[in-house]
């Protein structure tokens, strides 16, 4: 029985530890596997973030390590447990081979009658021998190893350099170059003069170093391994970053190139400029970035925080595709920050203005019309920190309504219109200070920044809601059918009237037009609510106010000089000089007349009409007589407003808005 149970058991307990050691071999191939596939997705996500985020890129390669390790150890009980399975085959072989060997003794004994046991003694020790070598080999692999102690830093981070370069390497094939794309870029043009070899990448270096210790206002920019590079000259302000990259060893430069240098007025279009740098030139790069960057900002905000506010449907509803295709790839190139939100209703604009924290943006940009600047102001000025939040934040524009006109008077009738430019505005413009009205019903007062309008051009702006798909030509259209008809309203106005001379108005716009000096938005006091000077509405207004009772055709006061394209309206007008600009036109002065009005306001020549009165007033009170049966509009800044008494007040200085130019268009008066 002992005999049958040992036996058995013996023979048993082999192929039982042979048959489990298999098991246990295919458990730890799959845990292999799993292994494997944790620590390759481990790898793809320090590539993602290689350049984007370093820490989660090491902390992915550190986990990578781990898995691994981990791989390694399952390798070593791997190789413990074939090693003993092989061990105990050949052990198995070994008993029958002993057996064997025992038989052929037996029958050798029974044969020679003798056997030399000291042969299998020999053998067996053999076989010992080599089970000590296996196990010696399986205890030395398996050895556990520590859990990222024996990590080298180094190692991790050369091996996160080879990712992030990877990553940029691609990204790199992808950016379009200007050496790439060179149709844009005048190569050959005889103003352009060859200043550099090819490689000779120090002289580029010191060429473009020189060329800005030079002069401040251009620089040169060589387009690199161009087989004939050529230099091309660009104003500073068209520059919008410079930048050395330490890993891809290359300076970037993303510049406004204007295809006719000469023209202030011509297209612009962005490139990045890729120049590779030697090894021992990087400090000098990095110097020539920092320098190059002061220059072309100056005392100005770089990478401005900007509160990007869209009208889906504002102009013709394209201020999406602007924003998308034209505008944000320039904000980006010049890293600004930016905080998009699309506008959803009326009234939307004025809540983010309402609600925004001021400490977290540089500007408030409106890609819309003047609607939603509007709003923007408004929302600033219901605040109860009115007066500080909207002289912190500044206003910025890209035109994308019908009229436009704060933005074509900023920028002029091309420009004004031009997404690149109006960007470049944003980048580059410094703060505007901006005259802000106080507009006061009986029941309600608000804020205005463009136009009051009582009579034919009020009309003209709301009365021809219905033309909108002739863009702003609906206006000159409504003006036209007002003067033929010979239409006249009546009014009862008092005006605070500074100046009434047109010819001294006209002197002291020329002189603000050549003065370069940027007038300072209004601190002396900018804490709290704005507060009008001028008596409330419902009490009667000192002598010295002039009084208008009259039949008209024109009462349109207005803050900026062109209220539509090829309107020039208000030529005179001033951003800050505290004033507004008033123009009138009493009524039965007959068609002929009225037309010469029309006829000459394109260049603002209807200024110097008889029939035309020019004044800067202060503040007015309007109240507006609807005759009986009639019909009349009162706009304020091209919006519908009762057809009631009101008054307006200039505030100076009281908003700011990025402008290139310290004031508006050159009218030309
Ligand atoms: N999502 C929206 N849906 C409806 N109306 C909106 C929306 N967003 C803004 N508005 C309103 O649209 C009006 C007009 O907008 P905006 O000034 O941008 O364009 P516009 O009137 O075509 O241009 P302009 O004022 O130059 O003529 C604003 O009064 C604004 O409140």
């Amino acid at each position: 029985m002992n005999l049958f149970f040992g036996k058995a058991k013996s023979k048993t307990t082999a192929k039982d530890a042979i048959y489990k050691l298999r098991e246990t071999l295919g458990m730890l191939e799959k845990r292999q596997t799993f292994l494997e596939t944790k620590a390759e997705n481990e790898l793809k996500i320090a590539k993602l973030n290689a350049t984007k985020n370093r820490n989660a890129a090491l902390m992915a390669l550190k986990r990578k390590k781990a898995y691994e390790s981990n791989i390694e150890k399952i390798n070593g009980a791997r190789m413990t447990i074939e090693t003993q399975m092989m061990a105990i085959e050949n052990a198995n072989v070994n008993l029958e081979t002993m057996g064997a060997m025992r038989a052929g003794a037996e029958a050798m004994k029974n044969i020679h009658g003798s056997m030399d046991i000291d042969k299998v003694d020999a053998t067996m020790d053999d076989i010992r021998d080599q089970m000590d070598v296996a196990n010696e080999i399986s205890e030395a692999i398996s050895r556990p190893v520590g859990m990222g102690d024996e990590l080298d830093e180094d190692d991790l981070l050369n091996e996160l350099e080879e990712l992030e370069q990877e990553e940029l390497d691609a990204k790199m094939l992808e950016t379009p170059s200007p050496v790439v794309s060179a149709p844009n870029v005048p190569q050959s043009s005889p103003g352009y003069k060859n200043v550099v070899e090819e490689d000779d990448e120090e002289a580029e270096l010191r060429a473009l170093q020189a060329s800005i210790a030079i002069s401040s206002r251009t620089c040169i920019c060589i387009p690199a391994a161009s087989t004939n590079p050529a230099s091309i000259p660009v104003s500073n302000k068209h520059i919008l970053y410079a930048i050395y990259n330490t890993r891809t060893n290359m300076i970037q430069l993303n510049i406004l190139v204007s295809d006719q240098p000469n023209d202030p007025e011509s297209s612009l279009y962005l490139h990045k400029f890729m120049y590779t740098v030697k090894d021992n030139q990087k400090e000098k790069a990095i110097q020539f970035c920092r320098i190059l960057m002061s220059f072309v900002y100056q005392d100005l905000i770089a990478e401005k925080r900007l509160k990007i506010l869209i009208n889906p449907f504002g102009g013709q509803s394209k201020a999406k595709n602007i924003f998308d295709l034209q505008v944000k790839p320039i904000l980006e190139a010049a890293k600004c920050k930016l905080d998009i939100q699309f506008t959803e209703h009326q009234g939307h604009a004025l809540q983010v203005a309402r609600d925004l924290d001021i400490n977290d943006y540089d500007a408030i940009v409106t890609v819309s019309g003047d609607g939603v600047i509007h709003e923007v102001i408004n929302g600033f000025l219901q605040r109860a920190d009115a007066k500080e939040a909207i002289r912190k934040v500044s206003l910025g524009i890209i035109p994308a309504g019908t009229s436009n006109s704060l933005s074509i008077s900023m920028l002029g009738e091309k420009l004004g219109f031009d997404p690149i430019h109006t960007s470049l505005q944003i980048i580059k413009g410094r703060p505007l200070a901006m005259d802000i009205c106080s507009v006061t019903y009986e029941d309600r007062r608000y804020f205005s920044f463009l136009s009051h309008s009582f009579g034919i051009a009020a009309y003209a702006d709301l009365g021809t809601e219905h033309m909108r798909w002739m863009g702003d030509t609906r206006t000159v259209v409504g003006l036209l059918q007002e003067i033929l008809s010979n239409k006249t309203y009546k009014l009862e106005a008092h005006v605070l009237i500074a100046e009434s001379d047109k010819q001294v108005i006209k002197e002291t716009c020329r002189a603000s037009l050549k003065s370069s000096v940027w007038k300072q938005i209004n601190n002396t006091s900018h804490k709290g609510a704005v507060v009008d000077t001028i008596p409330p509405l419902s009490e009667p207004l000192p002598e010295t106010w002039t009084k208008i009772e009259d039949d008209i055709s024109f009462f349109l006061s207005s803050k900026v000089p062109l209220l539509n394209r090829g309107m020039l309206s208000h030529p005179c007008a001033s951003p800050n000089d505290g004033l507004i600009d008033l123009l009138l036109v009493r009524g039965g002065k007959g068609i002929t007349k009225q037309l010469g009005v029309f006829t000459n306001v394109d260049t603002g020549k209807h200024m110097d009409l008889s029939i035309v009165e020019y004044y800067k007033v202060k503040a007015f009170r309007l109240n507006p007589i609807v005759r009986p049966g009639k019909s009349a509009y009162v706009s304020i800044d091209g919006e519908h407003a009762p057809v009631k008494p009101f008054q307006v007040e200039v505030h100076p200085c009281l908003a700011s808005i990025l402008s290139l130019n310290p004031t508006f268009i050159d009218t030309r008066v």
